[in-house]
């Protein structure tokens, strides 16, 4: 298998006095949609904000495509091509949706093609162009902070529970959505607490429980065997649809 183009090895992190992870180590392969599940509190923030500079890990390791990023700081982190779409969005209520987009391209103007592409995964956004962030949806809310995750051409996006409290056709369209990204060769890192949209969109799969990897394998491995669903997924995840 080729090196992973995001590494995690041993990370731990402290938050204040607090001990939250405790040893998390894996891989994400280039190319593929990795799901990071886990019940309330078992961490999964922690990592990716651990992954982006914003917590620093008090031991282990963080590879990203072959340079040490452990110690870097979040803008160099997010300069060598890390997106994080945190779970609280981050967009700006009061621009428009075009304006929100177009802030986001940071090194120039998003050329037409890529913002057709990212139109066509997210129609809504076309829809309210012109109109506040603030009159949007929840669920076009987070398809906006996603737009802005990749106004800009990344090499990792990670996705903090995307279909949080949305509605389940809102839910399949951001399924779609992330499909799409996929077929287009997007690398994505997405924790998700809902175990039919991890099912339906994970080439790989990791679980976690109390700040440590309990589980990781092939998402296809774990919807096919029942028994070790109910072990892993009644040991992490106290609710799935
Ligand atoms: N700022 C903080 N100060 C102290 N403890 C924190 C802080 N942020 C998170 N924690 C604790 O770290 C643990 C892991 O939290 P984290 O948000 O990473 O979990 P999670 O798996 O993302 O959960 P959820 O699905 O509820 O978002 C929890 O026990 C949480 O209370």
């Amino acid at each position: 298998m080729p090196e992973p183009l995001l590494q995690l090895e041993a990370v731990q992190t402290h938050i204040g006095p607090y001990h939250i992870l405790h040893g998390v180590s894996f891989g994400v392969q280039t190319g593929s949609l990795t799901m990071l599940l886990g019940r309330n509190g078992a961490g999964k923030t922690t990592t990716l904000r651990t992954i982006m500079g914003l917590w620093r890990a008090s031991a282990g390791r963080i590879r990203f495509d072959g340079r040490d990023i452990t110690a870097s700081a979040t803008p160099d982190i997010a300069r060598a091509g890390i997106a994080y779409v945190p779970e609280s969005m981050g967009i700006f209520t009061d621009l428009t949706v075009r304006e929100n987009i177009v802030l986001a391209a940071r090194s120039g103007p998003i050329d037409s093609a890529r913002l057709d592409w990212m139109l066509g995964l997210f129609p809504a956004l076309r829809r309210f162009w012109n109109l506040p962030a603030g009159n949007l949806s929840g669920g076009q809310k987070q398809m906006l902070a996603i737009a802005r995750a990749i106004a800009e051409p990344r090499r990792l996006l990670l996705v903090d529970e995307p279909t949080k409290g949305l509605a389940p056709v809102m839910v399949r369209s951001m399924i779609e959505a992330f499909k799409a990204l996929k077929e287009a060769g997007e690398t994505v890192l997405l924790v998700e607490q809902n175990f039919y949209a991890a099912s339906a969109l994970g080439d790989d799969v990791l679980i976690m429980d109390d700040g440590r990897i309990v589980h990781s394998g092939r998402m296809s491995d774990l919807v096919a065997d029942q028994s070790l669903q109910q072990r892993l997924l009644g040991l992490s995840l106290d609710a799935h649809q």
